[in-house]
């Protein structure tokens, strides 16, 4: 049984929830799905799983992109519910008929909606009948005007241009875009985020795309309105004939004239230089005035491709996607966007981006874009280059801030010292990284020690002993073959003892798949709370960051002792001035972690440390 729908705009104000379904529910799925989910670009599913204690749901959603607004289901998951797909798109389709941006109570809508929910129910219930999958359904049902069944029905959610569907399970998440910043999803409207237009395919009514169960009224309805440009063409009587020639046509006027060369400006050279200025905080105009550059080169690239045979291209011929890119088109439909997303995928790997992220984001952005209508005289590769680049800035962008000034300072108040952990693989910089962090926090005049708990790997210690000496850092050690968790302890206690405000801990490296030391990490952490669980990655990683950071968390979860165990708080990139524009690691690492990148390494110097920049490194990977 369905146990909640609800819709809201993508402003936060909710507009209608169904009162009469389910009791009410445990914990709070919706908050849980608009932070993990809208709050970031992982929309290309379509379903989210969600446990309470004593409860799991799974919880679809759609959009409505035109409209600004979203519809949220949630049920048992064990009830695997098949019609929830083809509901929502009928409550999509129905609510935005009645919706009035003046409008804020829509009681009227009960009574459509248990009609909906009837019919889809039954429909469901005639599925399960008839064996075949692909055997049309009753059309009786499917009244309403021209509605395009989803294509759902038997739970393998085809049309979700994300994907698996009810599955939510695996990573769960999807959605994209971005409700909330902190988080609360309260009843009276608050979402305090835009939620950047996600369209997943679910709900889509425009139903090109959408390729359920076979179903007669679509065909019915695709005949009769025509399909678009094609129709225009089939109206006018015999079909085959005046297609070929339409055709033929197209093709003389595509070999000559065609469009994309309108952009004489020079391609991107790509010079490593400027990959050092991107992560300098204050040195972020630097690229600007490449702009232009950046959007004509993603525009010949979507041309490019068209070119290369795909059916759409065809489809369309000079004046059509001339007129298209002129004056604007109804609306984006998912083989639209493709080849501009492809290229985009594309560039985001050439940065390094590991390429499950790429195709992930791709996936998001496409679900944002779906069923939009776009501008006059905007191109599809301009709009898709916006919207990926919203879509990262979103994610490179700290939901949370952490600000360890304040943070130490805040420790400094309650009398005990700031302690923050160095974790990270074999060799990617963390004791020469701590030792810039220790500089850095000298400079701001507070008092640092250092912790040597990397008793595992010989020289370590030593390693870390010529840091603190050269910086005139005290430093707490052991030597070897301790357990790192009582050094640590040992070390924050003698920190109160001397008056410290902060101990920065030095771990050994660990491979994320080496168990034993694993282990030993999460009782670190769990024995001594510390405040910041630092991640130190190589910036010049590309598809074993996804895995180095979720292993680590997931590590740091199965194995600690604690019932609510620490992830990694945020990331140190180090080796930055050695990757030229390659700077996918950044992102990669953002997403898998959800947690923001706080420090740069940029140098085998201590004043080499410095803050991403943001807006920058969108640039560089767009460019
Ligand atoms: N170019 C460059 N080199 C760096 C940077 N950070 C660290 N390194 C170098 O990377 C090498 C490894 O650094 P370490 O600090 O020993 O690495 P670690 O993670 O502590 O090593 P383990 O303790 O073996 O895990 C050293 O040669 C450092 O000088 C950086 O930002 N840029």
């Amino acid at each position: 049984m369905l146990e909640q729908l609800l819709i809201f705009t993508r402003g936060g104000l909710i507009l209608w929830t169904c009162k009469e379904i389910g009791n009410a529910l445990r914990g709070s799925p919706i908050d849980t799905l608009i932070r993990s989910c809208l709050l970031e670009e992982r929309s290309g599913a379509a379903s989210y799983n969600y446990d309470a204690p004593g409860a799991s749901y799974t919880l679809k959603w759609t959009f409505h992109n035109e409209l600004g607004l979203v519809f949220v289901a949630v049920y048992q998951r064990i009830l695997h519910l098949l019609y929830v797909d083809d509901l929502l798109a009928m409550v999509k389709r129905e609510f935005s008929e009645i919706y009035d941006p003046k409008r804020t109570s829509y009681s009227d809508f009960d009574d459509i909606f248990q009609q909906l929910k009837k019919e889809a129910e039954a429909r469901a219930e005639e599925m399960k009948k008839s064996k075949q999958v692909g055997k049309p359904v009753n059309n009786n049902l499917v009244k309403k005007q021209g509605q395009v069944m989803k294509g759902s029905m038997d739970g393998s959610n085809k049309k979700n241009s994300g994907g698996d569907s009810e599955n939510g399970g695996g990573d769960g998440e999807n959605l994209k875009g971005h409700l909330l910043e902190n988080g609360n999803f309260n009843k009276n409207h608050v979402i305090n985020r835009e939620l950047p237009r996600m369209v997943n395919s679910n709900g889509k009514e425009n139903g090109s795309s959408n390729v359920g169960a076979f179903d007669v009224n679509k065909l019915q309805k695709i005949r009769g309105k025509g399909g678009k440009k094609t129709d225009a063409t089939v109206n006018k009587g015999s079909k085959v004939e005046p297609k070929k020639k339409v055709v033929k046509k197209n093709r003389v006027w595509d070999d000559s004239p065609i469009e994309p060369k309108l952009d004489f400006t020079d391609p991107v050279s790509e010079n490593g230089e400027e990959n050092i200025a991107i992560v300098a905080a204050d040195q972020g105009e630097s690229m600007m005035d490449k702009e232009e550059i950046m959007s004509s080169e993603s525009e010949s690239e979507e041309e490019d491709i068209g070119k290369n045979g795909k059916v759409e291209t065809k489809k369309k011929g000079w004046f059509s996607s001339m007129f298209q890119s002129i004056a604007g088109k109804s609306n984006l439909e998912k083989a639209d966007l493709k080849p501009a997303l492809k290229a985009l995928k594309d560039r985001l790997m050439t940065k390094n981006v590991a390429e499950e992220i790429a195709e992930k984001l791709c996936e998001s952005v496409a679900a944002s874009l779906e069923g939009k209508k776009l501008a006059s005289f905007t191109r599809i590769s301009s709009t898709v280059q916006a919207a990926m680049e919203e879509a990262l800035v979103r994610i490179l962008t700290p939901r949370r801030s952490i600000d360890i000034l304040r943070d130490v300072h805040a420790a400094q108040e309650q009398g005990k010292p700031y302690v923050a952990v160095f974790v990270g693989v074999n060799g990617v910089g963390k004791s020469t990284n701590l030792a810039k962090v220790a500089y850095w926090l000298q400079q701001h005049k507070i008092k640092v020690m250092m912790a040597a708990c990397d008793t595992f790997r010989s020289g370590a210690v030593e390693q870390l002993r010529t840091h603190a000496r050269r910086l005139q850092i005290p430093i707490f050690e052991k030597g070897y073959e301790k357990d790192p968790a009582i050094v640590a302890k040992e070390a924050i206690q003698e920190a109160s003892r001397n008056g410290s405000d902060v101990v920065l801990v030095d771990t050994a490296g660990r491979m994320q798949d080496n168990e034993p030391l694993m282990r030993a990490l999460s009782k670190l952490i769990y024995v001594n709370s510390p405040d910041l669980i630092l991640f130190v990655g190589e910036a010049l990683v590309g598809n074993d960051a996804v895995d180095q950071l979720s292993k680590f968390n997931q590590k740091l979860a199965d194995l600690s002792p604690s019932p609510n165990p620490r992830l990694i708080d945020g990331i140190l990139l180090t080796k930055f001035d050695t990757i030229d524009d390659k700077v996918g690691a950044a992102l990669s690492m953002v997403y898998i972690s959800g947690a923001p990148v706080m420090f740069v390494g940029c140098g085998q110097s201590y004043t080499d440390l410095k803050k991403l920049n943001v807006k920058s490194i969108v640039k560089t990977l767009l460019k």
